[in-house]
């Protein structure tokens, strides 16, 4: 068990408690806490001049200590968990009994208090101090903790006669007990108020005290007639979003059991309505003994929970979710041994009850709406944050906070994981329980499922806790396994355009999937931004090299983690001031260190930033100081020097000439080339120490004309005209760009009390955005129609698009910025992405030849505007699929040809096997992903 106040609820009270049974707040299952009190002999014992049977010889022990004769019959020390003799108070009881247990539910844990014992033994006398008392400790937490929002409801019944009755109207309505499949017994139309305070809650407590029935008898004056059930359910979330656990909202309830007393009709001199009443209360406590004592053996078969309302109605706290504590009262005097010892002996069945109490994490649809728009929001302002850093103009300062801001973010976003990682394993426990009390409303499995496997890693595994038929899943694919289960291959592997070869083959597992861990680890990994992948070497002191005055060495360099290169030795280092001026100099075109991508119609010439080595090595702590230091620019030209070979390259023509600069390595080929490549540069300082510099670039540079970013648009692609001269700001993320990712619709505080015209508006409207944010950041096109044909505009729908937009937003602005990450063998780049869209272009391309017949192709051609005598007409087609991002009809055209392509027959189902896909990416699969760009 975990929560945020579980360790504080474990510490209320109760210290013994984790001591005496080697359980704690965390442990899932932990025996119901037993505590035994005897009240004081009472006037009427006195005057009688009974005796007092019973005495607590230490905290957990009590004594029977009687005559000899009796004393054979019976065990003389019973041993519990706590003992509280006569002169102990009710608050040391509540302290030591109760608290712990009753505070478990502001952790999320439901709990139950049980006062039992024979009539006039004290229960009520106890267990109205401990109602009291824990609902003064609730106030005084939520005073405490402004950091959480509360909502406490109350609600109140007895069970009179086997009746259940509501004890917050004056009416007398029996109540009915229904079953339900998430929460057990629920009894029908009971009252539950919010409350507003704890005056109100005093209020509504004597209200009940006054409508509970009571009547006199001879050992009891106002002896409770009936078992009364209060219960308090409390429910928090938090205010500012600082992780998983703590912006879930936690839901438990507690309930203060104040149970009837079992009696002997020879005593309590009973006639007529209270025999009545004692033949029912007998009864059920009765079914509850046995309950108790058929939970406290292993193997023992059928329970009778149903043989009485009382305990239908507390299954739960019987050996079930709730932590429970059960306080047994006793009268000492002699004259009431038999019961005392029923009493024991209920003790001591109790004390073996073992229950699984679980956190009950709720995420519902609202709350996670409202979580994600405040997550957004805060990236928004850390965003707008770094851009105007950027927009300062690049001082080393500004550079550094600017960096400090993105490693801070990536931090962030590794937490969340790993909370998502530990939520992931709770969930699963509770999944196996079925322990949650609240089921979140979900409207269709397939979303249930997309949002389980595309929604952002910290909030994805609380949101289904459940399947939408009620049944608690676990989120781990074994789980997931048992329940959906995968058809046979053969179905769909029947031949190589089935949806699933396609797209295993294509785009791996699953395309939406593999681009989301992408986009998951570009953000992730900022820093992480190199990786060797293939090595040229080339030695310092022989090879050719002219060098490039723009790119002099220059201030902060060293701060900004770049690396200047230097082919010469010998060279006097630059002082401060030289390089300081140098500084200045190249200020408008290196300001803020980013990678920068330049093409001519000539050349190519990509530069892509490089991470020096020994940054890397001084993290390890092993680099020398002689090897920091600081390096000219390197032309090299590859055509005079054959002897260097770029390993494994795949280029059509051997690039002519490796430019390395402080942050970048431009490579040029004379012809572009449609292949991808990524190299990396190793150079060796006088056969001694070596720098390496790290550059990896993927590139497919037919397709770029069809690619050139709008004005003002974040660079999707490398611009068209290489300047040499600084691309930075087309990499920066303007504010404009920033707006994007918080459209009205998101900040809307209550989307889902708009009315359905204004939803289906706001629908449109994420949906556009969504739509151009695919464009933007080159989404797969069978994401974008596997996407837009499930969603159509239901009301539950909106959560996933805040998803989908969430996570584009993401991906654009770590395009934006220029981030790139070779983790795991996998690129991933702006331009990696762009290169992969166009390969699945070629490959839908493909499919257009085998599912269209000739005339149907020409038909095609002409209807999306291609010429019939045009070269590579198929390519064409798939390259106007989704552009118009504009034009709605243009989408929907686009969804069906795609549809029709990859096998979703029916444009209103996406096909049951996308879903399935979902369920078994094995490694193989994942190495097969395809945005990963071929090296
Ligand atoms: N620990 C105690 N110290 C002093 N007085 C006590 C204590 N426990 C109970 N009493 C007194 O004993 C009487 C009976 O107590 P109470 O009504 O709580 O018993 P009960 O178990 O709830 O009985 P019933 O089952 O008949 O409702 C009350 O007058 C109460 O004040």
């Amino acid at each position: 068990m975990s929560s945020i106040y579980g360790e504080e609820a474990s510490q209320c009270g109760a210290s013994q408690y984790g001591d005496d049974h080697g359980l704690d707040a965390h442990e899932e299952k932990e025996k119901i806490f037993v505590a035994v009190r005897l009240r004081p002999l009472n006037e009427r014992e006195i005057s009688n001049n009974d005796v007092s049977d019973w005495e607590c010889i230490n905290n957990t022990t009590i004594l029977y200590k009687n005559t000899l004769s009796e004393r054979s019959l019976f065990p003389t020390a019973c041993v519990y968990d706590r003992v509280f003799g006569y002169d102990c108070s009710t608050r040391q009881v509540y302290e030591e009994a109760a608290k712990g247990v009753a505070l478990s539910v502001l952790g999320g844990i439901n709990s139950s208090i049980f006062a039992y014992g024979q009539t006039s033994s004290g229960k009520t006398y106890t267990m109205s101090g401990i109602t009291e008392y824990t609902l003064a400790d609730i106030y005084d937490h939520i005073t405490r903790n402004d950091d959480r929002e509360f909502t406490l409801k109350f609600s109140a019944m007895e069970i009179y006669n086997e009746v259940v009755r509501d004890l917050l109207t004056p009416e007398d309505t029996p109540l009915r007990l229904l079953d339900d499949p998430e929460r057990g017994t629920v009894v029908e139309k009971l009252t539950e108020v919010t409350l507003k305070d704890w005056n109100h809650l005093k209020e509504l407590l004597s209200v009940c005290e006054a409508q509970r029935k009571i009547g006199e008898t001879a050992l009891n004056e106002v002896s409770s007639r009936s078992h009364q059930i209060l219960r308090l359910t409390v429910e928090s979330t938090t205010k500012k979003i600082v992780g998983f656990h703590n912006s879930s909202t936690l839901t438990a309830a507690v309930n203060f059991v104040d149970l009837a007393g079992s009696e002997r009709t020879s005593q309590t001199l009973s006639a007529n309505v209270r025999l009545k009443e004692g033949s029912h209360i007998n009864r059920s406590l009765l079914t509850l003994g046995t309950v108790i004592r058929k939970l406290s053996k292993k193997g023992n078969g059928h329970v009778p929970f149903r043989d009485s309302k009382l305990t239908r109605i507390l299954q739960n706290s019987l050996g079930g979710n709730a932590r429970t504590a059960i306080i047994c009262t006793m009268s000492p005097a002699h004259s009431h041994v038999e019961q005392s010892r029923n009493t024991l002996l209920f003790a001591t069945c109790a004390k073996n009850v073992v229950t699984n109490a679980k956190v009950n994490v709720v995420m519902s649809e609202k709350a996670l709406v409202k979580q994600l728009r405040k997550e957004l929001a805060r990236l928004e302002a850390e965003l707008r944050n770094l851009s105007a850093l950027a927009a300062a103009g690049g001082s080393a300062e500004a550079l550094k906070e600017k960096e400090a801001l993105i490693e801070k973010m990536s931090r962030e976003i590794r937490e969340l994981t790993e909370q998502r990682d530990l939520a992931q394993s709770s969930v699963h426990n509770l999944g196996s329980s079925g322990s949650w009390t609240e089921l979140s409303s979900v409207s269709s499995p397939d979303k249930a499922q997309w949002l389980d496997d595309y929604a952002p890693s910290e909030v994805s595994e609380c949101v289904y806790p459940f399947r939408p038929d009620g049944e608690s899943i676990g989120l781990n694919s074994n789980k997931l396994g048992e329940q959906i289960s995968e058809p046979p291959e053969d179905q769909y592997l029947c031949d190589d355009t089935s949806p699933r070869l396609f797209i295993e083959k294509y785009f791996g597992p699953d395309p939406c999937k593999g681009w989301e861990n992408i986009a998951q680890r570009t953000v992730q990994n900022l820093e992480d931004n190199c990786k060797e992948v293939q090595c040229i070497e080339v030695d310092s002191n022989t090879e050719n090299t002219s060098s490039d005055k723009s790119s002099s060495p220059r201030k902060g360099d060293q701060e900004s983690g770049f690396i200047n290169i230097d082919h010469n030795d010998e060279e006097p280092k630059q002082t401060s001031n030289e390089q300081s001026s140098s500084s200045d100099t190249d200020s408008s075109s290196d300001s803020n260190n980013l990678p920068r991508r330049s093409r001519s119609s000539e050349a190519i010439m990509i530069n892509v930033p490089v991470l020096k080595e020994s940054e890397l090595a001084k993290e390890n702590g092993d680099i020398s100081s002689e090897s920091e230091k600081e390096l000219s620019i390197k032309k090299i030209d590859l055509e005079e020097k054959p002897e260097l070979s770029i390993k494994k390259i795949d280029l059509k023509e051997k690039p002519s000439q490796l430019e390395l600069s402080a942050d970048s390595v431009k490579v040029l080929t004379k012809e572009p080339s449609n292949h991808c490549f990524t190299i990396e540069v190793k150079l060796k300082m006088s056969g001694e120490d070596s720098e390496k510099i790290c550059a990896e670039e993927v590139k497919k540079s037919g397709e770029d004309s069809a690619r050139i970013p709008a004005k003002g648009e974040v660079a999707k692609t490398v611009p068209e005209k290489q300047s040499g001269d600084n691309l930075v700001q087309d990499n920066e993320p303007t504010s404009k760009d920033l707006g994007n990712f918080t459209s009205d619709s998101l900040n809307s505080e209550n989307e889902s009390e708009l009315s359905p015209s204004r939803q289906s508006t706001e629908f449109e409207k994420q949906r556009q955005e969504i739509i151009e944010l695919w464009d933007a950041c080159n989404v797969p096109l069978v994401h974008r129609t596997y996407f837009f044909l499930l969603f159509k505009g239901d009301p539950t729908d909106s959560v996933y698009m805040e998803v989908e937009l969430r996570r584009l937003s993401y991906l654009k602005n770590a395009f934006s910025l220029g981030a790139k990450v070779v983790k795991d063998g996998q690129i991933f780049s702006q331009a990696a992405s762009l290169s992969a869209l166009n390969r699945e272009k070629e490959m839908l391309s493909k499919l257009l030849l085998k599912k269209f017949s000739s005339k149907e192709r020409d038909n095609l051609y002409e209807k999306w505007g291609i010429g019939l005598k045009t070269k590579r007409r198929r390519l064409q087609l798939c390259h106007k699929l989704w552009k118009d991002t504009k034009d709605m009809d243009h989408i929907k055209e686009s969804a069906a040809l795609i549809s029709k392509l990859v096998g979703f027959e029916a444009q209103n189902e996406v096909p049951k096997e996308m879903f399935e896909l979902n369920f078994s990416p094995g490694p193989k699969n994942l190495r097969s992903f395809s945005w990963k760009p071929r090296i």
